[in-house]
């Protein structure tokens, strides 16, 4: 087998909705103006890194795909191949969606809070049908028919996840390219869960900050030879990371 290509996760730009401190999931919001900025800074990151993508694998969510679109821009790689897949999309935040977290927070409590977000098990109530921020018209997820889901866990999102990194991701790497992957908080938690091996519970202390590209080295197993990966800014890495656990408060 050759030489495994590097990895390069980025999840989206600050959403109009981040801004907003509302649950998101599956809703197709677009990036807020500073969102924007952190995907051109990303694109400088990888460009200043020498780091420059050879395919895209985005999900099917504006934030990831605009901010994809710039941060490959920034580094003379917008003309790449990509592909795009529900199974990377942001999990399924079921009847939370378009709740605001602070108010959630306050109406049921810091453990019920966390045990939504959070916990490796536990999905909120499932989306009514119809309702405004459900997908079930949405013709993007027409083919899952009934499959389509209402809520997810984190375990369910690594479940949707790993067919499409086996057969879609690692294949690319195989190639010894360097793939870039932009995609959500929660999908790239399922991804960094599976590749670094973070057990069910310490997956919950795990953020993924919004537009600094984490770099993994892979070996011929695909395991990591830089366990956790490098983020290209680790101070603000550090910081950002530090904002999204301590969102709702
Ligand atoms: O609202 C969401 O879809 C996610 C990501 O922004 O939020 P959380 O970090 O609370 O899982």
């Amino acid at each position: 087998m050759g030489a495994v290509g590097t990895l390069v996760l980025i999840r989206h730009g600050e959403s109009v909705w981040n801004a907003e401190n509302l649950f998101t999931g599956w809703v197709d919001v677009p990036l807020s103006e500073k969102g924007e900025a952190e995907a051109r800074r990303g694109g400088e990151l990888l460009r200043d890194a020498g780091l420059l993508p050879e395919i895209l694998h985005t999900s099917l969510l504006r934030r990831a795909i605009s901010t994809a679109n710039l941060a490959l821009d920034g580094c003379d790689r917008h003309w790449i191949p990509v592909r795009r897949d529900w199974r990377l999309n942001e999990r399924h935040y079921g009847a939370l969606q378009g709740k605001n977290k602070k108010q959630t927070l306050e109406e049921y409590g810091e453990e019920q809070f966390m045990l939504w977000r959070r916990s490796y098990d536990t999905p909120p109530p499932e989306i009514e049908l119809g309702t405004e921020f459900s997908q079930d018209s949405d013709p993007r997820y027409a083919d899952l028919g009934a499959d389509a889901p209402r809520t997810e866990c984190l375990k369910d999102v690594v479940a949707r996840l790993l067919p499409y990194w086996e057969s879609a991701i690692v294949p690319d790497l195989r190639t010894g390219r360097t793939v870039l992957v932009a995609a959500h908080g929660n999908s790239l938690r399922a991804l960094v869960k599976h590749l670094d091996g973070v057990s069910d519970d310490a997956i919950a202390g795990l953020n993924i900050p919004t537009g600094i590209p984490l770099r993994y080295d892979l070996d011929e197993q695909l395991k990591p030879t830089n366990p956790g990966g490098t983020y290209l800014d680790p101070a603000a890495a550090a910081d950002a990371i530090k904002a999204v656990a301590n969102q709702g408060r």
